[in-house]
């Protein structure tokens, strides 16, 4: 093995990075979130970065895979799954189970995805550390790119101007009814030319959410328009949605929860449905292909275990006739890097991928991604093409440190609790 490959260390760093008071069913975001970034360094001197979910459950698994990974090389991105499996044990036992996730909103959460998790931030590193020793961009080591750009769709939140008591502000202002919401998309298509809008819904009640769709269909014609209550729905809600909303939208995003309910949805409607909640896992994919629950499954490298799963995961839905678009959660500049190498390379990406980076004040990266058209640039640099900025990094973590806790782990049900203190966790369907 040339020994540039080698790992020689890795370096994890948990960071809260701030988030603005975007509402979701389960509550609405916390002033800080929680991503951990790994660094694989070879034993050249040369490091390559990956970014993941950053919650306890993350951490410790990504410590073990960590202390294990020095001495392997950068190439060896199969051995590292067989690697992870070997250390990273059942993960966080207490956290992991079937339930949908409180915080995340992405499916089931059990101890196999949350090690996938891990692997794909230091499966990114591996790669932007190959990519800069051999002088190509990731989009290459996976077999090259079939685009030069990849569109991003608008990723509208219903919304509160400011934290109710903590955190920075931003200057977007509310958006609660239909005329914010336009509002909101007006200024993604003005900043970022954003020309397709997904709004996160299951925060009000359907006819609510209806109205603002409607709006958005009135002031964008025949731009794609999404709605996304993460399951919040019951199948009549949902084929009612489904229903007003015939010819508006372009795809309906995990209206209620489960494959058994999106089978019966999507046997009852033409408007497509799309999923990141009920085939978020291998094992999920056989019975909901199998009763066409879905007609788009929305990919995330972070939970399908990196660019080379995503790339295996776009091959299966291609063999069923299922389109691929993309998810997205808070995430930093490192994960849109590789977001947009693995997107430039798979041929059948017929949908514009989800992105909250507009929403991101903050990075640790020392030039911002920018949007132009709604899309971004395909990196032909080494690796993913973006710098670690480390005094920022520190920043972060610092902040990381002196938190007492409150926003290390994501809980959008307790940031909820401090302007409504009788606030629970919904419970699913809502409405
Ligand atoms: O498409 C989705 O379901 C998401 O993006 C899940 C996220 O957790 C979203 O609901 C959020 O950021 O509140
Ligand atoms: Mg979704």
């Amino acid at each position: 093995m040339h020994t540039a490959l080698v790992i020689d260390d890795v370096r994890l760093t948990p960071i809260l990075v701030s988030d603005p008071p975007l509402l979701n069913t389960q509550g609405v975001h916390q002033p800080y979130t929680p991503r951990l970034i790994v660094e694989v360094v070879t034993r050249d001197g040369t490091t390559g970065v990956g970014e993941t979910y950053g919650d306890s459950a993350y951490l410790e698994p990504a410590r073990s895979l960590a202390e294990a990974l020095p001495g392997r090389a950068v190439t060896d991105l199969n051995g590292l799954f067989a690697l992870a499996e070997e250390v990273c044990g059942d993960a966080h036992p207490h956290t992991a189970d079937d339930r949908v996730d409180a915080g995340g909103l992405r499916g089931v959460r059990n101890a196999e995805k949350i090690r996938l998790s891990v692997v794909s931030a230091f499966e990114v590193a591996c790669l932007d550390a190959l990519g800069r020793i051999q002088g190509l961009p990731v989009h290459a080591l996976l077999g090259g790119k079939v685009r030069d750009t990849v569109e991003y769709s608008a990723y509208l939140f219903y919304r509160w101007a400011a934290h109710p008591g903590a955190g920075e502000t931003d200057d977007w202002g509310a958006a609660l009814d239909p005329a914010g919401v336009v509002a909101q998309a007006r200024r993604f298509a003005d900043t970022y030319g954003f020309g397709s809008f997904k709004l996160k819904g299951g925060v009000f009640e359907p006819d609510r959410e209806i109205a603002a769709i409607r709006a958005l269909a009135e002031a964008f014609p025949g731009r794609p328009l999404r709605l996304d209550p993460n399951g919040a729905w019951t199948v009549p809600t949902s084929l009612y949605v489904a229903d007003q909303l015939k010819g508006v939208l372009e795809y309906l995003e995990d209206p209620t929860s489960g494959t058994d309910g999106m089978a019966i949805v999507a046997a009852s409607t033409d408007v497509p449905l799309a999923t990141n909640m009920c085939v978020t896992t291998l094992a999920e994919l056989p019975g909901a292909f199998a009763r066409d629950a879905v007609r788009i499954v929305l990919s995330d490298h972070h939970y399908w275990g990196g660019l080379t799963r995503t790339r295996e995961l776009a091959a299966i839905c291609r063999a069923f006739g299922v389109g691929l678009s993309m998810h997205s959660n808070t995430h930093l500049g490192i994960s849109l890097a590789a977001m947009t190498h693995v997107a430039a390379t798979v041929p059948d990406l017929a949908y514009a991928c989800d992105s909250h980076y507009p929403w991101q004040t903050e990075d640790v990266i020392t030039e911002r991604h920018t949007f132009t058209d709604g899309r971004l640039t395909v990196s032909d640099a080494p690796g993913l093409g973006v710098e670690l900025d480390r005094d920022r990094l520190a920043a972060l973590h610092r902040r990381w440190l002196e938190d007492d806790g409150g926003h290390r782990e994501r809980d959008d049900a307790a940031a909820m609790r401090v302007a409504d203190p009788e606030w629970e966790t919904p419970t699913v369907p809502r409405w």
